[in-house]
């Protein structure tokens, strides 16, 4: 009972969640034993997730560009000695600088890419005639086989540009207060002659020619956002518009790869207003704001194999254990500990070894164990004389870097439980990354009490996500066998085969596709002790290269 109360204290009262808002790393000791704060900090950060509707994953981002804003022109006179009445000599604002997007094969994710990016802006023109300094360019560098599609202006995603910000901004305004904001976004006066400048009718010409400018641009830009929108498929590294500022056929110099959003032009020196009419104009524009464009970014295929399971059935230790630990995902013993799919390479060695199979010895446990344990191995000062990870290599004759004869990726993904589909859960968003991927493999705890059941529920999801999707699945991996089979006892052992072979049976009646001849493999094995992990890779790794060779043939 004092339990329960003291969690619904926690949710309706902001208070005890503000004083323990620390890293996980900071959390004191007592933390971890609160289980009932434990469990509601987990749980409000899947809800967390959840309602990210899946933008932030790895494989697809919603990111909004603004190009650099345009630097303000000047109002100033030249001032000499013996010249009272100097010319005007504000100087023009520097162009806003302009976002371009690049592919590169360093990145293999879409994970360092921010979610905003602004252009870098032009300075404002000073007097003496001096011009603004211009932006530089931007460029979002985005991992080869990105797909970028620019969101129409109705997608409540996408980003208002400037002029519907302003018209938010100016809404419940009378017309006298419309028109003097108005102004102020767009004129810059020279001191003390703003009301003056405004009654003056060679003002009020400019300002009429402004607006009307205005106006081109703005049907402009969405005329070019309706009949060209944004499209790029980013499936070359040296992919890059010529520099139409450069003499023809040059091209430039820096790879700074494909225009997205251009810069804001900058305002106008007062010199520009110098007329017949008015031979001492007072007031200069303000430089203009640089292009919105709400971009899609999406990856077209994040890993090779997709690991699908339920929430706990070890698809994080597993991935751990095969890429010799390299890949950092993160292990407890309760559901949802993964939150964003989280991608690891295998290497493999020519004689088919793989790099987590020469440190079998190790043991993934859960991440808050293996924390405490290398605290303590660093207290005792045990790491001073540890092999490195290379010389632990070179000792059993692999340099991974020499031998290493193939490669394919594994995405971890968050647990997916029944009823995904609704949105329970984490719903299918992460699934996406899946779609892609050149085999799935099920992994299913071994040691709960119907491993069928989990398989029947992971299929289901899989074809309400998308029909046929399932028909990708090459492999059962039937995880925690160290579990089962009690300490060697007989009758212990013998149940535990019955209950291999049970599931293998499920699977064989159930889930073959025998039309195409395709019958799934089920490999019982331990994640947590590296045990039976060489057939698993040297299987994961046949699906890969008949899936890769299939892609050359088409
Ligand atoms: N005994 C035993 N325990 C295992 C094995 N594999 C994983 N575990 C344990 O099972 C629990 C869950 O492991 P995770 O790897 O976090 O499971 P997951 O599938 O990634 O879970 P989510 O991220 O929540 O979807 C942890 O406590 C692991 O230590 C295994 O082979 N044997
Ligand atoms: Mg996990």
């Amino acid at each position: 009972m004092l339990a329960r109360w003291t969690l619904q204290t926690r949710l309706i009262s902001p208070k005890p969640c503000a004083t323990i808002r620390f890293k996980s790393s900071a959390r004191p000791a007592s933390f971890e034993q609160d289980e009932d704060a434990v469990e509601y900090f987990r749980k409000r950060k899947t809800e967390w997730k959840r309602r990210q509707g899946g933008s932030y994953f790895l494989d697809h981002l919603i990111l909004t560009v603004r190009a650099g804003k345009g630097g303000n022109g000047c109002a100033a006179f030249h001032r000499e000695k013996f010249k009272p009445f100097g010319p005007p000599s504000g100087g023009n604002g520097g162009r806003g600088g302009d976002v371009y997007i690049r592919a590169t094969g360093e990145l293999t994710s879409l994970a360092s890419v921010p979610n905003r990016i602004r252009g870098e802006a032009g300075t404002n023109g000073q007097g003496t005639w001096q011009n603004g300094k211009n932006g530089g360019p931007t460029v979002i560098n985005v991992p080869i086989g990105t797909v970028v599609r620019e969101l129409p202006r109705e997608d409540p995603r996408s980003a208002p540009d400037e002029w519907m910000m302003e018209e938010e901004s100016l809404s419940g305004l009378d017309f006298y207060e419309k028109q003097e904001a108005m102004r102020e976004n767009r004129w810059v006066h020279y001191p003390r002659f703003g009301e003056a400048n405004v009654q003056r009718d060679s003002f009020k010409d400019a300002e009429a020619a402004l607006y009307k400018d205005e106006r081109e641009r703005r049907y402009e830009r969405r005329k070019r956002q309706i009949m060209h929108p944004v499209e790029i498929d980013l499936d070359r590294e040296d992919m890059q518009e010529d520099d139409t500022n450069s003499p023809l056929g040059q091209r430039r110099s820096d790879d700074l790869g494909v225009l997205i959003a251009t810069g804001g032009t900058g305002g106008l020196g007062n010199p520009h207003f110098l007329s017949d009419v008015n031979r001492s104009p007072k007031f200069a524009t303000k430089g203009h704001e640089g292009e919105t464009i709400t971009l899609s970014l999406e990856l077209k295929i994040l890993a090779d194999i997709g690991l699908v399971g339920f929430p706990n059935a070890g698809k994080s230790t597993l991935l751990r254990a095969i890429t010799g630990g390299r890949a950092k995902a993160e292990i407890a013993g309760y559901a949802f500990t993964t939150l964003n799919p989280s991608v690891g390479i295998v290497r493999v060695a020519e004689d088919g070894t793989f790099e987590g199979e020469l440190s079998s010895q190790t043991v993934h446990d859960e991440t808050i164990v293996e924390k405490a344990e290398e605290a303590e191995k660093m207290g005792r000062g045990d790491y001073a004389f540890a092999a490195t990870r290379n010389q632990a290599a070179s000792s059993t004759g692999h340099y991974f870097d020499l031998y290493e004869a193939f490669r394919f990726t594994v995405a971890d993904n968050p647990g997916l439980i029944e009823g995904a589909s609704d949105n329970i859960g984490l719903g299918h968003t992460f699934l996406r990354a899946m779609e892609r991927a050149l085999a799935l493999v099920y992994v299913v705890d071994l040691s709960g009490p119907a491993p069928w059941d989990e398989l029947q529920v992971l299929r289901e999801e899989l074809e309400t996500y998308q029909p046929g999707m399932s028909n990708k699945a090459r492999m059962v991996i039937a995880n925690k066998a160290d579990l089962i089979g009690g300490a060697g006892d007989p009758e212990d052992v013998r149940a535990a085969r019955e209950k291999l072979r049970k599931l293998e049976a499920y699977v064989r009646t159930e889930l073959a596709n025998p039309e195409e001849g395709q019958y799934l493999d089920v490999i019982p094995i331990s994640a947590k002790f590296s045990q039976n992990l060489p057939i698993v890779v040297s299987r994961m790794k046949t699906y890969v290269e008949q899936a890769r060779s299939q892609m050359d043939r088409k």
